[in-house]
């Protein structure tokens, strides 16, 4: 789908090198924004930023840790020198760590392990809202969402307690981006993903993937083009008057 409602929007993804990043960066495109792609994988992002200059649009990328706040407040710096200020701010970098292919057990995780899943999955996301949100108020304009998941809100046995921990987290700091920067036209939403077609899937069994799309009301995994589509509309003009919300894509599975 081409379309341009997004056109003249200055749009910041972050992870976008990843499975769901790289379809969020390419719908906006598609949709008519300048997109800035950052990831801590410079080749992979760099790669993905390529493909989307070479079909023709305007990106710009940059190699940052969003748990650095020093480097991301660089990097916002450069983009948006680049394309201009930036007005729509995606989180989505993510990580979920595993012990040999498994979540880790509460009773083996390290404290330093806990407190990298924090760094980036919770406090990489306040960083670019701190980075980005004085220009948003200054102009009274701004789009926020952050990417949570059902493990948020509910048990899932293929994550670890500081993924669902952060994914919480989340929900409520988006619960108070929204409260406290609404009066300057600003939304912030989070997206609640269910099970994803990524990479990241790919050490997952059949017989599990096969277990969630049984308990699936649409009876399927979910794509990061799915997923893409819903954080795009929550940022377009057809959702701006919808804020605080937490948003599932996850064709049924769970309803919590
Ligand atoms: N795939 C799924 O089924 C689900 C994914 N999610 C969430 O969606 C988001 C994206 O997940 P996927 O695309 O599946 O994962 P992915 O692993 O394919 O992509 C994540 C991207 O984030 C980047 N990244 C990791 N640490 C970073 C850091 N410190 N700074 C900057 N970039 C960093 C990685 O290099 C990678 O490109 C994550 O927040 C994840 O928790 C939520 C629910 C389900
Ligand atoms: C991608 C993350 C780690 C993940 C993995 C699995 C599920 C699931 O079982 O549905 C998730 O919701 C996730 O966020």
């Amino acid at each position: 789908m081409t379309d341009s409602r997004h056109s003249g929007r200055v749009v910041l993804v972050t992870g976008a090198g990843g499975g769901i990043g790289a379809a969020i960066a390419e719908q906006y495109c598609r949709e008519g924004a300048a997109v800035a792609l950052v990831d801590a994988d410079a080749a992979k992002v760099e790669e993905q930023a390529a493909q989307l200059r070479d079909a023709g649009f305007k990106v710009s990328w940059a190699h940052a840790d969003v748990a650095d706040y020093a480097g991301c407040a660089q990097a916002c710096e450069r983009l948006s020198q680049a394309l201009g200020p930036i007005d729509t701010l995606i989180n989505n970098a993510g990580i979920s760590p595993k012990h040999n292919g498994a979540p880790a057990p509460i009773w083996q995780m390290t404290p330093d392990e806990w407190q990298r899943v924090v760094a980036i999955n919770l406090n990489g996301s306040f960083n670019l809202v701190r980075i980005l949100t004085p220009s948003m108020v200054e102009r009274r304009f701004g789009r926020i969402v952050n990417m949570s998941s059902v493990a948020g809100s509910a048990f899932l046995p293929l994550v670890a307690a500081h993924y669902s921990a952060t994914k919480a987290a989340i929900i409520g700091f988006t619960r108070h981006l929204a409260g406290e920067l609404g009066p300057f036209g600003i939304t912030a939403n989070a997206l609640a993903p269910g099970r994803i077609e990524t990479p990241l899937l790919k050490t997952v069994s059949a017989e599990a993937n096969q277990a969630v799309v049984d308990n699936t009301p649409l009876r399927r995994l979910g794509t990061p083009l799915e997923v893409a589509r819903a954080t795009c509309f929550l940022t377009s003009s057809e959702s701006e008057f919808i804020t605080g919300q937490v948003v599932d894509v996850a064709g049924g599975w769970l309803m919590r």
